[in-house]
Parts: C-alpha cells; structure tokens; sequence
C-alpha cells in the first residue's frame, strides 16, 4: 500500500505504548492496542520498537509511525536516536520514521537520520521541542513535524498540550502533529482548532496505570483540600 500524507488529515492516531515493563508491555497487548484503537476510528498508530513495529504491521495495513525508544549514556536524545533504529523500523514496516529532532547532544546527526529514513523510502517525522526544532527540520527535508517533545527536555514533565507551540509549527508547514498530554476529546478538538493536521493521543487511551494515577490523584486531591 502506498502511504498518502494526506491520507492523515484531521484523523485521529493512537500511540500504542505501553508503560516499560508493565503488565500490558507485550506484543499481543500492543496488537489488541491497536486493533481496538482502529475499530474506534483510529486513522493510523503510533508503535515504539521493531518488534512491536512487525507485530502491528502482521495484523494490519493501516498506517504506522514506527519509533525506537533508547536511554542512552552519551545523549539525552531517546526517540530513534541511530542509523540502525530507522533500518530496523523500515524492515518492521513503518510507513513513517519518527526521530527526536530537538538540537541537543546526539549520536547522529539530524540530517544523517532523515537522509537515511528517506533512503528507505519513509516518511521522515520531526518529533518537536520548540519551533525552532521544527524549522530546523524542515529545512533537512523532514515531510512532517509533531509537538511530541515539548515540555520534555526540562527537568519537570508536562501536564498540557502546548497549543502555542502546535500553532507556531503551522505558520511553518501545514504537516503538523498535534501529540504529547493530548488526554480529553476537548483537547484533540483545540489542537485541530489551533491547526494540527492530525492528534496523537497515547496515555489517555493507552495507558491504564497513567490514567489510573490520574484519577486517583484527583480523589487525593480533593479529599486533602476538604480536609478529610
Ligand atoms: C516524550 C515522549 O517520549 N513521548 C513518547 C513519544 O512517542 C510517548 O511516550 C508518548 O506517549 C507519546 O508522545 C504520546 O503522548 P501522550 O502519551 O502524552 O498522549
């Protein structure tokens, strides 16, 4: 099948990644992922690792943003950070390669990853920090930039989609990824109103042990603050 871009437009992706090591971080989960996100409506899903890539690939012909998650010793750089990461991915049968495009220390060059993911015959996806990443990317040929990063590359993790952000991105293409603490339809809703192409919801649908904690974390809340 041949992958449209276009095909993407104002569709709803599902990234199917369960929490490391959790009860759900298996290959058969990450299929019922996935499978159930696209009987929702789903237009397409988000995979980390070739393994799990080849999986969904198996069980679907839908299209798949494949990514590699690596902690690295020598980078702060986790998503698709190697040569040997976008090879992986497009023999696993993603039909976009997402790679971490924020400028900091990294093992490969930007420019090197998305030749490679080119060179593939993929679709290169810059996965964001600040509009400056995204211009950046841009400018190395990636086709589509994504909000995924923002909030990440401080010290303390983000709690809100960064509308700001997603609009900055579409005074620069019209290939913007609305992704990252997308966790309400309202939200998914703004993110097209501010011009995402497309929204990536994770956690909200995804990930059971997050959603829990935030529930709980709101009955806590609420019974500190009635002082009971
Ligand atoms: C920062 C980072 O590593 N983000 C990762 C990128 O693939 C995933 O852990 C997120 O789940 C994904 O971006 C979707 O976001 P959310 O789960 O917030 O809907």
């Amino acid at each position: 099948m041949t992958f449209e871009i276009q095909s993407l437009k104002n569709g709803l992706i599902v990234s199917c990644q369960p929490v490391k090591g959790g009860v759900m971080d298996n290959a058969a989960m990450v299929v019922g992922f996935a499978l159930a996100a696209l009987n929702g409506g789903a237009a397409a899903l988000r995979i980390e690792s070739a393994d799990y890539v080849r999986a969904v690939r198996q069980a679907t012909d839908r299209p798949i943003i494949g990514l590699v998650k690596r902690d690295l010793t020598t980078s702060p750089v986790r998503i698709t950070p190697l040569i040997e990461d976008v090879d992986a991915l497009a023999a696993a049968g993603a039909d976009i390669i997402a790679y971490d495009a924020t400028q900091r220390t990294r093992p490969v060059e930007t420019r090197r990853l998305i030749e490679r993911i080119q060179a593939t015959g993929k679709i290169a996806m810059a996965d964001c920090s600040v509009s400056s990443d995204a211009a950046q990317a841009l400018r190395e040929g990636a086709e589509i930039v994504g909000s995924t990063l923002a909030g990440y590359t401080g010290p303390v993790e983000p709690t809100e989609p960064d509308f700001a952000l997603i609009a900055a991105m579409r005074r620069l293409t019209p290939f913007v990824v609305a992704e990252g603490c997308v966790r309400t339809p309202e939200q998914a809703s703004q993110a097209l109103r501010v011009g995402a192409f497309t929204v990536v919801v994770g956690s909200a649908i995804t990930r059971p042990e997050h959603v829990t904690s935030w529930f709980r974390t709101a009955l806590d809340e609420t019974l500190a603050s009635s002082g009971a």
